[in-house]
């Protein structure tokens, strides 16, 4: 039985301007269980990153809270909060000439301090998180010469050699080949159940999500926040309400997306 991992209650999120606070989205509650994969979908500029930051503590909520594990985020020190939730997001690390074993290796920092020195014990694990991505081919290279694919992987990698009991990611899969996609989100599928990892994820990758996730988040501006199994969304018409589009309708029968031409 699943367990509650991550809480939300009347979380606004939104960024501090100069003339005051503006509102993304909330207030949300909600909450994402441990050994699950949960897949957030909206269209762009719903408010995917901006949640994912304020969950992992990046941003600060406009209001309302957010609980990691029973404790509220606030309560968490930094270096206690690297140990409990890793995220992954889509923007270029700034690694100078870093080579990418040594990025991932970056990933055991919460354990080692910043310039420390790696057990046996934590290169195993380094190791083990560069198996796992199947990125061993690109150990020796400089992250600067990586492909954008490439340095996904590379950053899904670091996240799993944090070892972490959450992980959040933004768009995982946003620059990689179709079956590099899939492979990626098998592989944090299979994560949340034999690590009992708690898995969020902010894709555009429809129909992998649906297939894959085990719930849903649905967010966008006009409708808010809508939690479900892919399968109780696609039969409650949830997926039609937020996917609908001149030229695109979601086939809850077939249970995928179709795309309507003029000349039909
Ligand atoms: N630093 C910022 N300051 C002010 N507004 C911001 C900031 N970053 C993002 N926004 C705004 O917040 C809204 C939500 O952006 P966000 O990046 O969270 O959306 P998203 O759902 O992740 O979009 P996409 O699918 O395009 O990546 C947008 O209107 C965006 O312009």
């Amino acid at each position: 039985m699943s367990h509650t991992a991550v809480e939300l209650h009347g979380l606004l999120t939104g960024y501090q301007g100069r003339d005051g606070s503006v509102k993304v989205s909330g207030p949300l509650d909600a909450c994402l269980n441990k050994g699950e994969m949960t897949c957030l979908l909206g269209p762009n500029g719903a408010g995917k990153s901006t949640l994912l930051k304020t969950l992992s503590g990046m941003l600060s909520p406009l209001s309302g809270s957010v609980t990691v594990d029973g404790k509220s985020l606030t309560d968490y020190s930094v270096s206690e909060l690297a140990k409990v939730i890793g995220l992954v997001l889509t923007e270029k690390p700034a690694v100078g000439n870093m080579k990418v074993e040594q990025l991932v290796a970056m990933g055991r920092s919460p354990y080692t301090g910043f310039w420390g020195r790696l057990s046996d014990y934590d290169r195993k694990i380094v190791d083990d998180a560069v198996g796992l991505v199947g990125i061993g081919p690109l150990c020796g290279r400089p992250v600067a010469s990586l492909s954008d694919g490439e340095r996904q992987k590379v950053m899904i990698a670091k996240a799993l050699a944090q070892q972490t009991p959450v992980i959040f990611l933004d768009e995982p899969t946003a620059f990689l080949d179709f079956p590099s996609k899939v492979e990626i989100m098998r592989l944090l599928r299979s994560l949340s159940r034999f690590r009992q990892t708690t898995v969020f994820i902010s894709t555009h990758d429809l129909e992998i999500a649906l297939q894959i996730a085990d719930r849903v988040w649905l967010l966008d501006k006009h409708h808010g926040l809508k939690t479900g199994t892919p399968r109780g969304l696609a039969a409650d018409g949830s997926l039609g309400v937020y996917f609908d589009r001149e030229g695109i309708c979601y086939d809850p029968l077939g249970g995928h997306f179709r795309i309507l031409m003029q000349d039909q």
